[in-house]
């Protein structure tokens, strides 16, 4: 069996493929090293052998997640790292290896399932947008606050704003002018993130007109897919790239 990682800065995405890689036996996202452990122990049957791994966190960080991962399963575990050109697509910063490796996968596996260009936006911790060309050219993006850190900037560097994720979670429900501080600041939060969204729409048209596809993924992508219905919804893009970045056989 294979386990995949997706290391992002607030939680880790996991999977479990059968060992040909065509059926997945589990999943799920967890928010420490222990809780991963914990949940693949709950696995009835768990015989992994391989281990691929994406990470944006410090390499100690990654380090120690890889030891406790060969302690306790005995896996031989390979992560993916940074590279100039890959399956047809160019990197397109000018540091190559300064590109955070999930968008490096993301738009890996867009421009894979595309087949064109592709514009590739991520909702985690932080909310990134990747240009692909259909010639393959990696054109660059754009990266800003994620929902999270949007509203926990605003919780932590004022006195007034505060309230709970339960009430977090009903202000978003409809999205008319805020009558309380939470559905105020989780509106407009979100109206910023859509703006973002409708910029980077008009950037891709602007180079590309309407020859495009576009791909939502990470943890808040549901925030946003309702106004780009064209969009294809992939929570598992990373994985897509992953897979293509780090073959086992
Ligand atoms: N099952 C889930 N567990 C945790 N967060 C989730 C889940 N489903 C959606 N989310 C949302 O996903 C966001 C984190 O996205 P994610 O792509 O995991 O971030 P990162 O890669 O930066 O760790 C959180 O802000 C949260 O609102
Ligand atoms: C932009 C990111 C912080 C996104 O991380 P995430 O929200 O997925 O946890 C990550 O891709 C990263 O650390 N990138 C390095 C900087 C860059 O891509 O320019
Ligand atoms: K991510």
């Amino acid at each position: 069996m294979i386990l995949e990682l997706d290391c992002g800065n607030s939680f880790i995405k996991w999977r479990v493929l059968e060992s040909n890689a065509r059926v997945v036996l589990g999943g799920g996202v967890v928010d420490s090293d222990l809780a991963l452990l914990a949940e693949l122990k709950l696995l009835s049957g768990l015989a992994l052998k391989y281990c691929r791994l994406v990470s944006v966190r410090t390499p100690e960080e990654t380090g120690l997640l890889i030891s406790l991962l060969k302690e306790s399963f005995d896996v031989s575990v390979v992560s993916a790292s940074p590279a100039r050109e890959m399956a047809g697509v160019r990197n397109g910063y000018d540091e190559f290896e300064k590109l955070g490796l999930d968008r490096w996968l993301a738009l890996l596996g867009g421009f894979h399932l595309a087949g064109g260009a592709c514009l590739v936006l991520d909702f985690g911790t932080a909310v990134t947008a990747d240009f692909v060309a259909a010639d393959g050219w990696h054109l660059g993006g754009f990266i800003c606050p994620g929902m999270p850190l949007m509203r926990n900037q605003l919780r932590t560097h004022t006195r007034k704003i505060r309230y709970g994720d339960l009430a977090a979670e009903r202000a978003l429900e409809r999205l008319d002018p805020g009558r309380t501080t939470v559905e105020a600041v989780e509106r407009g939060c979100l109206l910023m993130l859509r703006g973002f969204v409708q910029t980077q729409l008009e950037l891709a048209r602007g180079h590309w007109g309407e020859g495009f596809t576009v791909f939502l993924t990470g943890g808040d992508a549901g925030l946003v897919s309702e106004m780009v219905p064209e969009a294809r919804v992939v929570p598992d893009l990373v994985f897509v790239g992953l897979a293509m970045a780090c073959p086992l056989a």
